[in-house]
């Protein structure tokens, strides 16, 4: 599968991004030259979806050292504190600074440009070969399906395609690599309120010739009721160590139907995701969003951007390493 934009790229001293917020109406790029540009790119959504999250940090601690000879311990901790506020729920975000930090402390200031350079770098490779070994693994559940029954129909919510990371997706690695194995795979996509980025999955399934209908998030109680889906792939934000899922909102209501109509219910997410320091999904912190989101007046308005699937609820769990049943994440603990 190629796909015809890039998420994030390196531009000489800048990092250019897709301006996500723009999507699907118009397709735009960001330059960021700053540790401020890559903290709002995350904050205000223009990259979005847990690894590009990451990703995108990563290399805003590498802008943030730009040109300076030398950037100190106090420099650097500045820097990571700024990236880590920009958004609460993603793990990969802190995973990524995580991994800075550890790189760049050892390194000295005047060497710290090169190191965070190259560190980024090889964040963004790495999520690119993940989620194509995701694809690989999610590929044996279609196949099953197709050879049971033809027609492959997979419901997804939120965008966990290649523009939530950065390259292939997490849920959509799976589908992407049905289509390249000549899999007649047809997906749901859940519109997704309130900041719809089912329209973003459209758009991604649209470019990929990908069959799809798009449903509002309400609609999919019926349709796995009534028999229309073989399966619901999505992504996930942070995974706690129990195997309880923070997704987008939204992500809870499709785990409890498919439970109730006996279809399986999977999680896409490389290791990245899943914070091992986390016990289970009440110490999860969900972001709350603005109000105006929800585009009421002056109604009080609660928008919380994520929920919990308990793990009671997953079929698996499909990462680099294999399908990994949630109760059993520590056999794959780095
Ligand atoms: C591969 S992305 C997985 C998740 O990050 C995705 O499903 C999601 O919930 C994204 O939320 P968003 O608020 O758009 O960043």
């Amino acid at each position: 599968m190629t796909y015809p934009l890039r998420t994030i790229q390196e531009d000489g001293d800048a990092v250019v991004i897709l301006d996500q917020t723009r999507l699907p109406r118009e397709t735009a790029f960001v330059v960021l030259r700053g540790l401020a540009d890559a903290a709002h790119a995350i904050r205000s959504m223009q990259v979005r979806g847990a690894p590009l999250i990451g990703a995108t940090a990563a290399y805003g601690v590498a802008l943030a050292i730009g040109g300076r000879p030398g950037f100190s311990d106090a420099d650097l901790d500045q820097a990571l504190s700024v990236l880590a506020a920009t958004r609460p729920t993603a793990i990969n975000l802190h995973w990524a600074l995580s991994r800075m930090r550890r790189v760049l402390q050892k390194s000295a200031p005047a060497t710290r440009r090169d190191a965070a350079w190259n560190e980024a770098r090889t964040i963004a490779r790495e999520d690119e070969a993940a989620n194509a070994a995701i694809g690989r693994h999610g590929l044996p559940l279609l196949q099953a399906i197709a050879a049971r029954k033809g027609q492959v129909n997979v419901m997804t919510h939120c965008n966990a395609g290649w523009l939530a990371t950065v390259a292939h997706g997490t849920a959509l690695a799976p589908i992407y690599a049905a289509q390249d194995a000549g899999l007649d795979v047809h997906v749901w996509v859940s519109e997704t309120r309130p900041r719809n980025q089912g329209l973003l999955t459209a758009w991604e399934l649209f470019q990929a010739g990908v069959p799809h209908t798009l449903v509002a998030d309400n609609a999919a109680g019926l349709l796995l009721m009534q028999g229309k889906v073989d399966c619901v792939i999505v992504g996930a934000d942070r995974i706690a160590a129990d195997g309880d899922v923070a997704n987008k909102v939204g992500t809870y209501l499709k785990a409890l139907a498919a439970r109730a109509h006996g279809v399986p219910f999977y999680v896409a997410a490389p290791v990245s995701t899943i914070d091992f320091a986390c016990l289970d999904g009440a110490h999860i912190p969900i972001e709350e969003r603005a109000a105006a989101e929800l585009g009421a007046g002056d109604t009080v308005v609660a928008n919380p951007a994520f929920d919990i699937t308990p793990a009671s609820l997953v079929s698996g769990i499909i990462t680099e390493h294999g399908i990994i049943a949630p109760s059993n994440l520590g056999s794959i603990k780095p």
